[in-house]
């Protein structure tokens, strides 16, 4: 089976600085990543590649088969679905949970005049009690705490279907509780055989949820470490990337770090 994302020699470059240098990286339909390293590493920048939201300066790029650069990444983005902070505030405050999750079928955020088929709606609704928010599709999503909102954010972004979906820091922000209802509903979804690719940036080993296959360690835009997640969530290789030593352990299936 193809890849569903395939980076070879992807450097980004800004203001004469690589943010990305020399990545070179294969995803896999059936693996589930999770991207770590200090703040500033590039973690972003690898979504917005991966999402056809970026070009590479150099180096190729591909994406479900579309190599960036000569495809309709309008088309193409309909196929990946992308949850993030920074996508959520396009959300009007006063939406409906229901149609903020519905919208995704159009990508738009904000029902205006669009045409809903039944089964959109009977979809969106199907995708808001996999994600615990049945109780709440009427509810605005501005009145909404975080941790709902990040919820709906995911909903949103597996709505479409999508071959591939990104999350950028999902569980950012969450107090304890709302960060474990999150990871561990993360988990459930990971494990299941019918889930697309998925590759999720987070800060914290300890949000890693169990159903991960896959780790990727990036610092000052290069790769440190990639490959299975138990050989790459290990003292020695977060150790070098973040520089500082580590006391990293697992238990039950999730990871915990601190400083040795
Ligand atoms: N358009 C740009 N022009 C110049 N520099 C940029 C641009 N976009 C990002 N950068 C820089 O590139 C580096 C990588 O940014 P990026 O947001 O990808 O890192 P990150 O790993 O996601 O960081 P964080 O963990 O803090 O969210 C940072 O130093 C950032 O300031």
């Amino acid at each position: 089976m193809a890849s569903v994302l395939e980076l070879s020699d992807v450097s980004v470059v800004r203001d004469g600085t690589a943010i990305l240098d020399s990545v070179s990286w294969a995803v896999e339909p059936d693996q589930r990543w999770v991207v770590l390293g200090p703040n500033g590493a590039g973690k972003t920048t690898l979504l917005q590649i991966a999402s056809a939201n970026m070009h590479p300066t150099s180096g190729t790029a591909t994406v479900l088969e579309n190599t960036l650069g000569r495809v309709d990444v309008f088309e193409l983005r309909t196929r990946i679905g992308f949850a993030s902070t920074a996508l959520a505030r396009r959300i009007p405050a006063a939406e409906t949970v229901l149609d903020a999750v519905l919208t995704a079928a159009y990508s738009v955020t904000g029902r205006w005049n669009e045409d809903y088929e039944d089964i959109d709606v009977r979809r969106a609704q199907r995708v808001l009690a996999e994600w615990k928010l049945d109780h709440l599709a009427d509810r605005p999503f501005g009145r909404l705490s975080d941790g709902e909102q990040k919820r709906v954010q995911i909903a949103r972004s597996v709505m479409t279907d999508p071959e591939i979906l990104l999350l950028d820091e999902p569980a950012a922000s969450l107090d304890l509780g709302a960060r474990e209802e999150l990871v561990q509903l993360l988990g459930g979804y990971a494990s299941a055989a019918e889930a697309p690719a998925i590759v999720m940036v987070t800060h914290h080993v300890e949000e890693i949820p169990t159903g991960f296959t896959h780790a990727l360690l990036l610092a000052d835009g290069r790769v440190t470490a990639q490959g299975p997640v138990d050989e790459v969530i290990t003292a020695e290789r977060l150790g070098e990337t973040f520089g500082l030593e580590l006391v990293v352990g697992k238990d039950d299936g999730r990871f915990t770090a601190r400083a040795a």
